[in-house]
């Protein structure tokens, strides 16, 4: 029987998937989130015609043959303002961000203005009228939509933000991925493996990358080939709200490959076993109400891949988020073997060479090895059944970093 293509098992995990509902947070708390509607300005910015400039506002046509002098009738900084008028040969003493007093067109820069006494200067050059003064509402206008919906909060969108007089905002919930490592033989970095055991790694990479594509994690910790004990930390992942439930180990076919069995037992429904993937054959997909189950394979390196090619898209669906694998054309910097039924997503290292991106394969492709994963900056993705392939020939790579 031939396994599902990684494309259709794609479709299936983000079938019906929308993003999630919003939630008002303060500002602060809303970096790095997604706008979950557009936002329109609440005022208008700057509010009213402001110097740009410390200097002095005055009429360009008093100005216009310099030296020129004028005397000073006033002060406008910014918090306050000059509420009398500059009427002809007069300066009011401004600084920038000030509000431009009635009468005065233009600004004169402080550098070309010498002060004669207390209260006269001298306008040093000519100056054009609307110099160094911003127009009222020339970044927005009470209305205007200044961020769209589905914008990354990044630093200049949240200023904005503040700027537009929002002190909250409304923003896609974040959401929850319940993680559970399975296995007699895990352990936590930091405590000493036992004689034949090892120190669970998966979770950690795991848990980066969904944070990074924006969710929160609730990590289960470790339980033991043991049914009951899987189960309990199920239930917990459901009573928790997770929107989705990594499981990480006892995917395969061996008898302590309890994962997909007890998920049953819970009431998942399954929708698949098994793909055409390499590494990662044997991905589980299931849902509850409201939760999707992801049963990622034990194997560090299959964890990770499968990670990347459906749980970022899954996450960030939820999350509002835009999903842009980073795919690039480059050629191949060493030979491949003929490739078999499964789509083979090899660790590679890609340089820019003359010719544009090299993408050279490392020898030791096993699944367990998380040092060759970490080396690697991107996944030589081969067909199934692809022909064995020479250096030079053209490939496609997913860039991991
Ligand atoms: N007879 C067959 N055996 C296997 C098949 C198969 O088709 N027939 N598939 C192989 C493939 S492909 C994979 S991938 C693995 C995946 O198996 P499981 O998901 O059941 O994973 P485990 O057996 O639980 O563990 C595999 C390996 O990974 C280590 N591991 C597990 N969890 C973690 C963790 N959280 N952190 C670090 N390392 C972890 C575990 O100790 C094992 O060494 O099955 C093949 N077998
Ligand atoms: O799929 Mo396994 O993931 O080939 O090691």
């Amino acid at each position: 029987m031939s396994l599902l293509a990684v494309d259709e098992a794609l479709e299936r995990i983000l079938e019906g998937v929308q993003p999630l509902p919003a939630e008002t947070v303060p500002l602060r708390q809303a970096a790095d989130r997604v706008l979950a509607s557009p936002l329109a300005a609440l005022r208008t910015h700057p509010p009213f015609h402001a110097s740009a400039m410390d200097g002095y506002a005055v009429r360009a046509a008093d100005i216009a043959e310099a030296p020129a002098s004028l005397r000073v009738i006033g002060t406008s900084a910014a918090g306050g303002s000059f509420e009398g008028e500059v009427l002809p040969q007069t300066a009011v003493r401004i600084f920038t961000g000030a509000p431009l007093p009635k009468g005065a067109d233009t600004i004169l820069i402080q550098e070309n203005a010498r002060v004669i006494d207390g209260d006269s200067i001298e306008a040093l050059q000519a100056v054009d009228a609307g110099r160094h003064i911003r127009r009222a509402g020339l970044d927005f206008a009470e209305g205007n939509i200044v961020l769209e919906q589905g914008r990354i909060l990044d630093p200049a969108a949240l200023s904005l933000a503040a700027a537009a007089g929002h002190a909250t905002l409304p923003v896609v919930r974040s959401p929850l991925i319940a993680i559970i490592s399975t296995g007699d033989e895990l352990v936590p970095p930091g405590v000493a493996p036992g004689p034949n055991q090892i120190v669970a790694s998966n979770n950690f990479g795991i848990a980066a990358l969904a944070q990074r594509d924006g969710a929160r994690i609730l990590d289960l910790g470790i339980v033991p080939d043991d049914r009951e004990a899987f189960a309990s930390a199920v239930r917990r992942a459901r009573e928790a709200g997770a929107d989705i439930l990594v499981t990480l180990g006892g995917a395969s076919v061996g008898d302590r490959d309890i994962t997909r069995d007890v998920l049953a037992a819970e009431g998942m429904t399954l929708s698949f076993w098994k793909i055409a993937m390499r590494p990662g054959k044997p991905l589980i997909f299931g849902r509850f109400n409201g939760t999707s189950v992801l049963g990622l394979p034990g194997n560090p390196v299959s964890s990770m891949v499968c990670a990347h090619v459906f749980l970022s898209p899954l996450v960030r669906r939820l999350a509002g988020r835009i999903h842009a694998p980073d795919l690039r054309p480059a050629e191949l910097g060493a030979a491949l073997p003929a490739n078999d039924s499964r789509r083979d997503y090899v660790r590679a290292s890609v340089a820019l060479g003359p010719r544009g991106l090299v993408a050279t394969p490392f020898p030791l492709q096993d699944s367990s090895m998380l040092s060759v994963l970490a080396a690697a900056n991107a996944l030589i993705i081969r067909a199934p059944n692809a022909p064995a392939a020479e250096i030079g020939d053209r490939c496609q790579v997913l860039m991991l970093r």
